[in-house]
């Protein structure tokens, strides 16, 4: 008899992963070359992120049955965001248990969340952070996180709601980070299937009271808004909204790719915006090129909001005389004439 369903699913989308890592391992140079070292290239590293959560376990679980199988090593770390009374024990339960699975290494990383941008974004980058230490410190080939599709599909929502253009629908990408280090195999899988996985493998899983605490906009997302929209739209609204995260990234990338063509078209002999170029151009493409030009100036990327970008963009196409524009990171817009100005103020 096979594996339970919920368990050949989760394997399988592992197994995938790992099938593109090998392949993009053996086509890596290797730093000295084989015929020359007369050695075979060290098998790759595999580290899973875990939390204890349902989610992660089931992927770490799968991470530890399929590597054997393709010569892949596999490790985990858990990150202690500290937030809580007691984290550092729960943190220790999870490297117990990645042991038990028969991961190695397995590191557990205590870290300091501060406060910029919110709890959840600081503990996010707090994480990631940490991800990427560790990931750099065993040379690990890749970082699995366990996000799933209904996680993309609160992701989708969170950012129609900002109001900020398709990229923010486009929501999680499966190969993310520094040199594609990020991997999420779950993300066409739903939740309860990893859940159901973890129950069947008797696995024991930690129910983050974060997840629950309706202080959290995920969390009444995830146990308020989601369920009420099912109710009201039917149950395929969350493979919907994913599947409108993957084409919104696609015509994402289509539009930056765009733009960035369409910059070097505008910019004139001193690199100055010619004003007429970019009227001309559509208002996605615009807008684009505008974004790329206030982060190339340096204004930081996560603090440039939609706003900031439609005041630049009125110097183009509302032009009444109005002044500079002073965007984040001391960046300043100016019409000078028929150039656009955008600069250290
Ligand atoms: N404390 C942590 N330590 C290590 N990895 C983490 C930690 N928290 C989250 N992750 C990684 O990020 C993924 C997404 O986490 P998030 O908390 O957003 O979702 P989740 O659905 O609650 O996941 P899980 O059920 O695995 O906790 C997790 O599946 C895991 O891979």
């Amino acid at each position: 008899m096979g594996p339970h369903p919920a368990v050949a699913a989760i394997r399988l989308a592992v197994r995938r992963v790992l099938h593109d890592l090998l392949t993009e391992h053996h086509r890596a140079p290797a730093a000295v070359p084989h015929a020359l070292s007369h050695e075979q290239p060290p098998p790759p590293l595999v580290l899973v992120a875990c939390s204890g959560g349902a989610d992660s376990m089931a992927l770490a679980s799968a991470l530890a049955f399929e590597s054997p199988k393709l010569g892949i090593r596999a490790g985990g770390v858990t990150v202690d965001h500290g937030l809580q009374p007691g984290s550092d024990l729960r943190a220790a339960e999870v490297v117990q248990r990645l042991r038990e699975l028969g991961l190695d290494p397995v590191d557990s990383v205590a870290v300091t969340v501060g406060r910029a941008g919110g709890p959840e974004a600081a503990a996010r980058d707090a994480r990631y952070a940490a991800l990427d230490t560790a990931a750099e410190r065993h040379g690990a080939a890749a970082v699995l996180l366990g996000h799933t599709r209904d996680d993309q599909a609160e992701t989708v929502l969170l950012g129609l709601a900002r109001g900020s253009g398709i990229r923010s629908l486009s929501g999680m990408a499966a190969v993310s980070g520094a040199g594609g280090r990020y991997r999420r195999p779950f993300l066409e899988l739903d939740r309860q299937t990893a859940r159901k996985a973890c129950m069947v493998q008797s696995l024991p899983v930690w129910d983050d009271p974060h997840n629950a605490d309706p202080a959290y906009t995920r969390s009444r997302l995830r146990h308020e808004g989601l369920p009420a929209l099912e109710k009201a739209l039917g149950k395929g609204v969350v493979e919907a909204l994913a599947r409108t995260a993957q084409l919104s990234r696609d015509d994402a990338d289509a539009l930056d790719s765009w733009a960035a063509q369409a910059e070097a078209t505008v910019r004139d002999a001193a690199g100055l915006l010619d004003c007429a170029k970019l009227y001309a151009l559509p208002p996605a493409v615009r807008r684009r090129v505008l974004r790329r030009a206030a982060t190339a100036a340096g204004a930081p990327a996560g603090s440039l909001f939609a706003r900031h970008i439609e005041e630049v963009d009125r110097l183009i196409t509302g032009w009444r005389g109005q002044g500079a524009i002073n965007l984040p990171g001391k960046v300043v817009a100016r019409r000078q004439g028929g150039r656009l100005v955008i600069r250290q103020g």
